[in-house]
């Protein structure tokens, strides 16, 4: 397995205002496999995605990534995990305003040893011709996919996703999700999105689904619907 949880437990606040937000998780996800978070509002699916990616302290439990425990890693260490294994995609694209796309993207190139090329990704992510604009100058599809390059120029193992597709109307959703099922293809890129779109579970590899910081199902699609034939995103 390459994303191994095992029971973990996360809570917010102290004495009145404590909450436990995750009960008890344990799940995981193979090497190359998409797979979707679902869950009601404030189920605990974003607190489960920020702890994967050490965004979040875990109050126990345990999290491997390729066979390594990232639970109880030191600062430095996990900043390491989050710059070299780590690629994150959320909402609102947190693109740098001043910075033009190609920019925007190198910023994070620098961040590894082994990049992959620049102009082959503008060019898989349709940025090629808008390298040399500003975020401002871009429309939201273009600016999610300014923030998917940004996140894979590193070549990171696993990429988190906190709601891709959610400030985007269908049309350019299925273009963000077509794009990440090539990407899966191309590159082999692990990926754990948290969605509240009920569409996209059909084409993933596996589906979680989480009810109030529990586990309800999970399951993986035996037959999986490409992006492009998606219905109501
Ligand atoms: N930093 C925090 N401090 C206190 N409570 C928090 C914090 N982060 C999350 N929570 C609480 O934890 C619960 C789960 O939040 P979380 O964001 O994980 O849910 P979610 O399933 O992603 O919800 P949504 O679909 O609305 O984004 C909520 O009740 C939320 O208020």
């Amino acid at each position: 397995m390459y994303l191994e949880v095992k029971d973990i437990k996360k809570s917010y606040g102290a004495d009145g205002s404590y909450i436990q937000v995750l009960k008890g998780i344990s799940t995981g996800v193979e090497k190359g496999e998409m797979c979707v978070i679902q869950g009601t509002s404030g189920s605990g699916k974003s607190t489960l995605l920020n702890c994967i990616g050490a965004l979040d302290v875990v109050d126990s439990g345990s999290i491997c990534i390729d066979g390594k425990e990232i639970v109880g890693l030191k600062p430095q260490e996990l900043s390491e995990y989050r710059r070299e294994t780590l690629g994150f995609i959320f909402q609102f694209y947190n693109l740098v305003p001043n910075l033009t796309v190609r920019e925007n993207i190198e910023v994070c190139q620098y961040l590894t040893n082994e990049p992959l090329e620049m102009d082959e990704l503008l060019h898989t992510l349709g940025l090629w011709e808008h390298q040399d604009k500003f975020p401002s100058q871009l429309s939201g599809g273009q600016q999610q996919r300014c923030a998917i390059a940004r996140a894979l120029i590193k070549n990171p193992k696993l990429l988190l996703l906190d709601e891709p597709t959610g400030a985007l109307d269908s049309v350019t959703s299925k273009e963000i999700l077509i794009l990440l099922e090539k990407i899966n293809r191309q590159y082999g890129t692990t990926m754990l999105m948290v969605t509240h779109n009920n569409s996209i579970k059909d084409m993933v590899h596996k589906v979680i689904r989480i009810k109030d910081g529990r586990i309800s199902k999970e399951y993986r699609n035996e037959n999986r619907i490409p992006a492009a034939q998606l219905e109501d995103l």
